[in-house]
């Protein structure tokens, strides 16, 4: 694409055009991706500042540098076009919708957003419009899927070059719908702006993050965001709507600000799509889902009332959509499996290995809680904090943690720069405040391999061990490295050698 059809390049302050009629082959924001005729954008991060990679991305054949710093003289290089703008995340957004021709525009996108349960109620969302007898893609925590291709995806919500790019591919599929999991850094730091969604869901709100959002109020008005996306959508081409949790106090009060149709899920039968006669098992759910448009009775294989609510957000999503209940259904039951997210590890051993990314208190409590009610077992959980997140939300789960579980062991997650020590010995302040109320045997193991392999020595028939927080993240990130691990992997490689030995 041309430059000029690019920018309106009358609007920008200082600019340096060498060729309004340049030929940009591609958009980068990180310097090592640049290639010969790309248009770099220098982003102020938080670790570093893209500012600092101009140099790296002219060497690699940068033609356009998108910058903002007033502090940089110019122009270095009269070879490049430079342009400065107020906000290169901003900038980037709009110019990657126009590079890539708003393929959001040609699609029908939904967006799922909220505390807890994004992921698992992507899948069911995904799985129900696939049902449905239309291809869909996902981009979502673990993965993003365009067809039959599925790549790893380092953030939840991915920048908003990365996801304009890859909605360009799924159209270029003919791939005319999309699920999107909308995380609060994605929609606070505007890596969606530019996209068309057409309905958008709140799983649940509970505060999160407040190391990046500061108060629950930003948090809050980050979320409300998607549904403000939603109405400012001039799309129109289908419905717009939008679900939220009816028993979640915080999500209600969207309800009254919302100028779109705004549906309700929940347990509670004065929602619009509720459960009822609901069975819970420990490797499955089975109840009946009643909806405006009639009644389906479901059998999931995930477990737990966290489940159920994931489930009746995709149903809520799908039915409002126009698809009919049974097709609702049988997308729900083709649901077996959801990357990290309750995965059974099963070597042949007599205990039950648990493998979930709850990495909050809420999602804590609401997978121990149900294992407790399910199990007559001891629960073993290992879990961790990660590092240079929400230092308050450490007690918290371990208190959490403590309330469900016969042994705890705490082990680390994400370190990142700080002391690992420090950050399991904050979560260990929870564990010894319910230890006044309830019986828990607990110990720090810093090492998460070593604490799962402890976990299993102490395991016996009819025991749990539930390994929470790291779910399908294959790393642990240090401050000075990044080394491979996989809970499930860990658990099955150690469970195998327990059988040999
Ligand atoms: C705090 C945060 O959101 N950080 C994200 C952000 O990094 P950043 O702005 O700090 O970037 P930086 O490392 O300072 O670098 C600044 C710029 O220099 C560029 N650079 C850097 C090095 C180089 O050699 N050349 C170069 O051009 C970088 O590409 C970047 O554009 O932009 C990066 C590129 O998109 C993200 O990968 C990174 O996510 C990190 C990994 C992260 O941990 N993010 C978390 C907090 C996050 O966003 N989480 C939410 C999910 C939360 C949830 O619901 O659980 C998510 O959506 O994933």
């Amino acid at each position: 694409m041309i430059l000029k059809k690019l920018f309106n390049l009358n609007e920008y302050g200082y600019k340096n055009i060498v060729d309004d009629q340049l030929k940009i082959s591609g958009l980068a924001f990180d310097s090592r991706l640049v290639r010969p005729g790309y248009l770099f954008f220098a982003i102020p991060g938080i670790n570093t500042d893209g500012h600092l990679y101009i140099e790296d991305a002219i060497k690699r054949g940068a033609a356009v540098i998108v910058y903002s710093d007033p502090e940089i003289s110019f122009p270095p290089h009269r070879e490049q076009t430079w342009i400065r703008v107020v906000d290169v995340r901003k900038t980037m957004a709009q110019i990657s919708a126009q590079f890539y021709d708003h393929p959001s525009r040609e699609m029908r996108l939904f967006g799922v957003t909220g505390t807890n349960g994004k992921t698992s109620t992507c899948f069911f969302l995904r799985n129900i419009l696939e049902d449905d007898g239309h291809a869909c893609g996902l981009m979502t925590t673990p993965k993003n899927i365009i067809g039959p291709d599925v790549y790893e995806a380092i953030n939840t919500t991915e920048e908003s070059l990365q996801i304009q790019a890859c909605l360009k591919s799924m159209l270029n599929k003919g791939i005319r719908q999309a699920v999107l999991e909308v995380s609060s850094h994605g929609l606070a730091l505007g890596r969606v702006d530019g996209l068309f969604f057409d309905a958008a869901v709140i799983t649940n709100l509970v505060a999160e993050h407040l190391e990046f959002h500061k108060s629950f109020e930003h948090y809050f008005s980050s979320k409300k965001k998607l549904i403000e996306m939603v109405e400012q959508n001039t799309k129109k081409s289908y419905p717009r709507f939008v679900i939220v949790n009816g028993d979640d106090e915080n999500c209600r009060k969207i309800i009254t600000e919302s100028h779109l149709p705004t549906f309700t899920f929940g347990l509670r039968p004065e929602n619009d799509v509720f459960a009822e006669d609901i069975e819970y098992f420990v490797d499955r759910t089975e109840m009946k889902i009643k909806t405006p448009k009639g009644n389906e009775s479901v059998q999931l294989s995930l477990p737990g009332q966290h489940a159920v609510y994931n489930a009746l957000a995709a149903t809520a999503m799908a039915i409002f959509s126009g698809i009919e209940g049974e097709k609702v259904a049988q997308g729900l039951e083709h649901t077996h499996r959801v990357p990290g997210r309750w995965e059974v590890v099963n070597a042949g051993q007599d205990f039950m290995v648990i493998v979930d990314f709850a990495h909050n208190w809420h999602g804590l409590d609401s997978t121990l809680s149900f294992i407790k009610k399910m199990v007559r077992g001891k629960v073993i959980t290992v879990f961790g904090c990660g590092g240079e997140r929400d230092r308050n939300k450490r007690p918290m789960m371990g208190e959490t943690v403590a309330r469900w579980s016969d042994i705890c062991i705490i082990t680390s997650d994400n370190p990142r720069h700080e002391d690992p020590r420090q950050t399991a010995e904050d979560a260990m302040q929870g564990v010894s405040k319910c230890k006044k109320e309830v019986p828990v045997e607990s110990c720090i193991i810093l090492d998460r391999r070593e604490a799962i392999s402890q976990a299993f020595s102490l395991a016996q028939a009819g025991d749990v061990v539930f390994l929470a927080g790291k779910g399908p993240e294959r790393y642990q990130v240090y401050h000075d490295r990044i080394i491979c691990h996989n809970d499930y992997d860990v658990a099955l490689e150690l469970l195998k050698e327990r059988n040999s030995s």
